[in-house]
């Protein structure tokens, strides 16, 4: 008997960002609690061994500058595309992306927004039982990570397909006095 590869796909919502006047939507840069948490999102990663072969990263620089942040606190660095389509696709269109992603990858890490990611997980995972789904109905904050897994190709990710095996939020320290 086969069995179908296992397919870990990790959604992490870009960390906080201000909000400089006269900055278009898609150059706003993290703040400075967004930059301690994109870190902490690295840290987190490492931590939980969520560790991409392949991550695929909106274009808009909140995003970027998540990853970046994030990155340098792994040890190996996986393969990055940034992908104007994950800068605010409805489903469908995340799902496209998430389709087309090659079969020797096992574990991808997309880097986005809301209310995309969450309705994502929501619609993936949604009949599935358990406080973590409730959760992310709630709430799936800036620098939260879902973890989907399911069995089988990138392609039959869709409505029910996935269950949500991890969900965390990445939280950075404030520097103490000096
Ligand atoms: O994830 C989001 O909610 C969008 O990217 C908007 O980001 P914002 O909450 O920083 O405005």
């Amino acid at each position: 008997m086969t069995i179908s590869p296992l397919r870990r796909l990790l959604l992490l919502r870009h960390a906080k960002a201000a909000r400089p006047p006269g900055t278009a939507d898609h150059e706003r840069p993290l703040s400075g609690r967004g930059r301690r948490d994109a870190r902490a999102a690295g840290r987190l990663l490492a931590k939980e061994d969520w560790l991409p072969d392949l991550v695929l990263c909106s274009t808009a620089r909140r995003t970027r500058e998540t990853w970046e942040l994030a990155a340098a606190e792994l040890a190996g660095l996986p393969q990055v595309r940034f992908e104007p389509r994950l800068y605010h696709p409805p489903v469908p269109q995340l799902l496209a992306v998430v389709h087309e992603v090659p079969a020797h990858v096992s574990t991808l890490l997309v880097i986005g927004h809301n209310p995309s990611l969450r309705d994502t997980i929501l619609m993936a995972a949604g009949d599935g039982v358990g406080q973590r789904v409730r959760e992310v109905e709630e709430k799936f904050p800036t620098a939260a990570v879902a973890l989907l897994a399911w069995r089988g190709t990138w392609d039959g990710l869709d409505a029910r397909t996935a269950l949500l095996t991890g969900l965390a939020v990445a939280r950075g320290a404030r520097p103490g006095p000096s």
